[in-house]
């Protein structure tokens, strides 16, 4: 078993979170809980501004907000002078509520709605990494409308198949993400830029995939880059003057994973860049990197009730939780691998083999899918690690079960970021109108 994170402790015979006991935040704010790690996130944050923003000149860490998206974090996240990647106006409307200067906000999407585009500008969001041609053609309308220059990076495909599950891989050939490199399409779409009069071609933007562990996959995305830069230049006339590698940067779930040091990846992206770049006798670009995961990831743990505890024999134990694929989707969808532990039998010996079963009505809805854990029994405390990036922001409320509360932990203390939805909750847009 491995706790991912410096903040949480097995000691005393219990599960220690910012030295906040993980019993006490049961009782005290029920469950299934979210429970973040203040602690863990602003030492990401301080990794990013210390590793990269401060370690380099004209370089901008940006948080991938999808990742986990509410209020706190983007207050947390705007003290450490970094910017955000938000991917709807709904995650801009709440990094603006939350006080975000809209000029660090980078807009990215492939789908961006003509509502939203007009949204993003009209609250002064200056920064977006264009898709696809239909948004170059909405931004131009909409930016002349409110006669506002929009500063884009253009997301380009680099063909690199990278990340920890099919569906969570984007820089390959056959992707809905980004311009094709194929055929000069991506050159059209910078000059149609270009062209344009309220729109400035600032650079390209590279995502690969997320979960990422392969540093060979980071290396070989920028040398294709640091060769669009140059393709750019040598048919168009353009320099690119920015360059966005991305994020993805795989984290640790179980002991089997290995993943990268964030300092390893970025001192790659630079290297590579000023190299290429040198060889051209060009001034360094502006360097953006944009991991999410990474921040949030291992800040996060889950704590469940068990219910339900079934014995089929020669098969397997089933352990029932009163939360599941509502709150923890990625093991259904990427079979994605879990640690945890049963807090209140920290000390006993982990001797049953176990899946962790949610309530929903579906055989896919599997939290943990095997797990060796002390024998289980209803009323026992399970705490599922590294539950932080793309839990919460992925929940649903399937089988009209209300989304867990949110609380972080800090520095001994802990505080209710986002309450439990209540059963009022699950009807507050259900609307009760005549035919008309
Ligand atoms: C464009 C873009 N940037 C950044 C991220 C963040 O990825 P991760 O949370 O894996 O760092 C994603 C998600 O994969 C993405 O699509
Ligand atoms: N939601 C995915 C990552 C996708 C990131 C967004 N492009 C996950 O949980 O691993």
């Amino acid at each position: 078993m491995v706790l991912q994170t410096q903040f949480a402790q097995i000691r005393d015979r219990s599960l220690y979170i910012d030295d906040v006991n993980a019993m006490d935040l049961v009782k005290k704010y029920g469950t299934p809980l979210y429970v973040m790690s203040e602690g863990h996130i602003r030492h990401q944050f301080e990794e990013l501004k210390t590793k990269f923003l401060d370690k380099y000149d004209n370089v901008l860490p940006l948080f991938a907000s999808k990742s986990f998206s509410c209020l706190e974090i983007y207050k947390i996240a705007s003290e450490y002078g970094i910017g955000i990647d938000c991917v709807s106006a709904g995650e801009i409307s709440i990094a603006l509520k939350a006080g975000f200067d809209p000029h660090k906000i980078y807009f990215h999407g492939n789908n961006k709605l003509p509502s939203e585009i007009d949204y993003a500008i009209a609250h002064d969001v200056d920064h977006f990494v264009i898709d696809n041609f239909y948004e170059i053609e909405l931004i131009e309308k909409i930016a002349t409308q409110y006669d506002k220059t929009i500063y884009a990076t253009v997301r380009v495909v680099p063909e690199i198949k990278a990340g920890g599950h099919g569906y969570i891989q984007t820089g390959h050939k056959d992707t809905k993400f980004g311009f094709s490199a194929r055929n000069g399409i991506y050159l059209k779409a910078i000059q149609q830029i270009a062209d344009s009069t309220h729109i400035e071609f600032e650079g390209i933007h590279c995502h690969i995939g997320s979960q990422v562990f392969d540093l060979y996959a980071y290396i070989s995305a920028m040398h294709r880059f640091v060769r669009f830069a140059y393709e750019i230049y040598d048919q168009l006339g353009i320099m690119v003057k920015k360059i966005n590698a991305g994020g993805g940067y795989g984290i640790a779930y179980t002991k089997k994973d290995e993943p990268l040091e964030f300092e390893t990846i970025t001192s790659e992206i630079m290297n590579i860049i000023k190299d290429g770049y040198d060889k051209r006798g060009w001034e360094m670009p502006m360097v953006l990197v944009e991991p999410g995961r990474y921040v949030v990831g291992n800040a996060g743990i889950t704590l469940y009730t068990v219910g339900a505890v079934k014995d089929i024999p020669d098969v397997r134990t089933y352990m029932s939780v009163d939360g599941g694929m509502t709150d923890n989707i990625r093991t259904a969808l990427y079979d994605a691998q879990y640690d945890g532990i049963i807090v209140n039998k920290a000390y006993e010996r982990r001797d049953t083999k176990v899946t962790v079963a949610g309530k929903v009505c579906e055989s896919a809805d599997i939290v943990v899918k095997e797990i060796m854990l002390p024998y289980p029994e209803p009323g026992d405390i399970f705490a599922q690690f590294s539950t932080g990036a793309y839990h919460y922001s992925m929940s649903s409320n399937y089988n009209q079960l209300p989304k867990p509360a949110v609380v972080f932990t800090y520095q001994g203390k802990s505080k209710l970021v986002i309450r439990r939805q209540t059963f009022d909750d699950l009807i507050a847009f259900d609307v009760q109108e005549d035919y008309q």
